[in-house]
């Protein structure tokens, strides 16, 4: 932070770093992606923090208006910065500014407008523009949402009426539900008021009254208008879709970086922190070291861990599939869609639950601004409904289900086997009906726990199919069955996202073979993240017998002694996501531990204690007056 109590790091938190069971430093590489990038962050880190226009110091202090203009403020200085730079819109040293700055810039909508851009545009009008917006020459939003829809797209009522004298689109809000409504960064336009959080963006309205349109401007990869007004498809029906998918693959990295942070503040005051006494002789004790505090925060860490990976899996299944796509290939599409879909539903409502659970965990401390935890979990709750509310989205994860095993059903045999999904290819594997854990140590391999979540989550699908098929043999419709079975379905839905997350963490392990030590620590939090969800979960593990009551004591026992282990290295593994104090912007969460010293420092920055409320000459102190005149 740059202030005198980073000279002095709290002995209580550095004696947590003197026992080093795995080099910090190389996790901190794995997590980049190599040490080549952790030195370009880095490098990116000091560039931004050596400039105090981008101090976020004041931050917590601004009213909603301040906020934005210092968000807009920061975005042009960073511009003029890249300009100076070089770097791109698109660089690595981009994406890390953005990472160190993340919450605190204007414009973010301009990211959805150009991944609509690049994923519907032409390569020619990809070519024209997307130079342009890099240079911020047009700002653009993403204005799909109205006053009256944003889940059901085939609801939207703008209208858009081709012209073919004039060759334009006549784009009109026809309704006041038409009405464009939450596009941050747009004709009649206006603030859609206060909200929870995000008070940097501009969320808006937009209505649009026969706003003329160039035909040239529609995005025309998929779809084509000719001069003389004929429509010419040229993808799926869903094709146009493609951009909220890339947005919700490409949201996950920032998403799990809030949860990320929302544990390294919660774990280093967990050891800053000293209440009530583990005996009564002792001093008191450091919070992390109560069971109860372990149980709150470190499954979340090994959640933080686990989004890492999954959400570094899937941009790989988007970026390999993406260009295919591009090219008309939709064969990968319903998979990359549903994953999309479901894991942006799953990593937001459990980095929701978990910063939240951090937030609790600091105690009061937790609910001051001051500690960056409330605008953490303000900000991180907004992605459970932006790019898709949550419900839905696991809901189409669901249909994807439902789809690929009823193929299993029609048609069984090898061929089957190759043609169905990665992702859901256990609903052909040979299922085990038992688990074979004699001991709570058997719960410590992948391969067990794996082959449980898959056991679960093909069990939920196919209960799913049968709920519905039974009720439509008792005469209900396919609609009516379906949503006679939503729960059901979210349920399946939950469990194959969770099965998905288990697998894709156990994958990264197995990669780094040359790294024995974080490997092993790391393998610890994928055995933490698995058995939470189990103990979490236990329902789905008896109800069949696949888990007997033994074998869940069993897991317990397990899961108890890893919180043990992982409270070693939790300081270690909150140090290797390598956020800097200045973008932790907390009191509570600062590398030195410094907490009270600095919480006592910001609190003065009130303005409640740098001038007088009104409220003390209007009517504290008549009030004093009137009754003192009555003693
Ligand atoms: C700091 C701040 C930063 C903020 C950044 C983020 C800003 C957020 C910006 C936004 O919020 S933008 C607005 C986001 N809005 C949405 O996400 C709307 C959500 N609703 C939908 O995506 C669709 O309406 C929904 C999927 C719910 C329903 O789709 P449909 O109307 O096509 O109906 P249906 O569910 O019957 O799907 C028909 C077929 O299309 C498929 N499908 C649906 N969506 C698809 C898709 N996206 N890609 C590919 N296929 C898709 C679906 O799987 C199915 O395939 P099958 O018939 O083979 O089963
Ligand atoms: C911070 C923020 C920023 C946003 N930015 C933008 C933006 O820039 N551009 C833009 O276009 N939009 C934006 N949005 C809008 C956002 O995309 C929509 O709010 C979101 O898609 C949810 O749609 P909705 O509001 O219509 O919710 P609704 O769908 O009305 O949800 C209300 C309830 O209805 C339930 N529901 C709806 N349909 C079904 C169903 N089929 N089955 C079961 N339950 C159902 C939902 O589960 C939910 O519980 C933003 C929203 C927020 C909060």
């Amino acid at each position: 932070m740059g202030d005198t109590w980073s000279r002095q790091v709290h002995p209580d938190i550095e004696s947590e770093r003197y026992k080093q069971t795995f080099d910090v430093e190389r996790l901190t590489n794995i997590l980049d992606g190599g040490a080549q990038d952790t030195a370009l962050r880095r490098k990116v880190e000091s560039i931004i923090h050596s400039d105090p226009e981008f101090s976020l110091k004041d931050n917590y202090f601004l009213t909603q208006s301040e906020c934005y203009e210092a968000a807009v403020e920061k975005k042009f200085h960073l511009q003029m910065l890249a300009q100076r730079q070089g770097w791109a819109e698109d660089s690595r040293e981009a994406y890390y500014a953005y990472r160190t700055l993340s919450g605190s810039l204007g414009f973010s909508l301009q990211h959805i407008f150009l991944k609509a851009l690049r994923s519907l545009g032409s390569e020619e009008q990809i070519a024209k523009w997307v130079p342009v917006c890099n240079k911020f020459q047009i700002i653009g939003t993403y204005a799909q949402t109205e006053l009256g829809h944003g889940t059901y797209l085939q609801g939207l009522e703008t209208e858009a009426t081709y012209d073919a004298a004039t060759q334009e689109f006549v784009v009109h809000s026809p309704t006041m539900t038409a009405i464009k409504w939450w596009p941050g960064d747009r004709i009649t336009v206006g603030d859609i008021g206060p909200k929870m959080g995000l008070d940097h963006v501009d969320n808006g309205f937009l209505q649009l009254d026969h706003v003329r349109v160039p035909r040239e401007n529609m995005l025309s990869r998929f779809a084509q208008v000719l001069p003389d007004g004929t429509y010419i498809k040229l993808g799926t029906a869903q094709s146009n879709y493609l951009s909220m998918v890339v947005t919700r693959v490409e949201l996950l990295p920032g998403i799990t970086a809030e949860l990320q942070k929302a544990c390294v503040i919660a774990i280093r005051y967990s050891i800053i922190r000293h209440q009530s006494r583990l005996r009564p002789s002792e001093p008191e004790a450091k919070i992390l070291d109560y069971q109860t505090q372990q149980q709150k925060l470190l499954p979340q860490l090994a959640t933080a861990y686990a989004f890492h990976f999954l959400a570094r899996s899937l941009l790989e299944f988007l970026h390999d599939s993406h260009d295919a796509i591009l090219d008309r290939d939709f064969s990968l599409l319903p998979e990359l869609h549903a994953l999309s879909a479901g894991l942006k539903a799953m990593v937001s409502d459990f980095c929701t639950y978990g910063a939240e659970l951090c937030r609790r965990a600091c105690g009061g401390h937790g609910y001051s601004k001051l500690s960056g935890l409330p605008s953490l979990v303000t900000k991180v709750t907004a992605s459970c409904t932006f790019e898709g509310e949550n419900t839905v989205l696991y809901l189409q994860m669901a249909r994807f289900l439902v789809k690929s095993y009823q193929r299993t059903q029609v048609s069984l045999g090898p061929t089957l086997q190759r043609s169905l999904p990665q992702s859901v290819a256990y609903l052909t594997a040979p299922d085990l009906a038992r688990c074979p854990a004699q001991r709570a140590a058997d719960f410590f391999h992948p391969e067990l726990y794996t082959t449980a979540w898959a056991h679960v989550a093909a069990r939920l699908t196919k209960d799913s199919v049968h709920h519905i098929q039974t009720l439509m043999r008792s005469g209900a419709d396919e609609h009516e069955a379906w949503n006679r079975t939503t729960v059901i379905h979210l349920q399946a839905a939950k469990a194959h996202c969770y099965y998905v997350t288990v697998k894709s963490f156990t994958e990264a392990l197995e990669k780094l073979e040359s790294e024995p030590a974080v490997r092993q620590v790391l393998r610890r939090l994928c055995d933490l993240y698995a058995l939470h969800g189990i103990l979490t979960n236990t329902g789905d593990f008896l109800h069949d017998g696949f888990l007997s009551g033994a074998q869940v004591d069993m897991a317990r026992t397990a899961y108890l002694d890893l919180l043990l282990l992982v409270r070693k290295d939790a300081i270690l593994l909150t140090d290797a996501f390598d956020f800097t104090d200045q973008c932790l912007n907390s009191a509570l969460g600062c590398y030195d531990g410094n907490v009270y010293e600095r919480l006592f420092d910001w609190a003065q920055k009130s303005p409640s204690n740098t001038q007088e409320n009104p409220a003390y000459e209007k009517y504290i102190r008549p009030l004093l007056q009137s009754c003192r005149s009555k003693l």
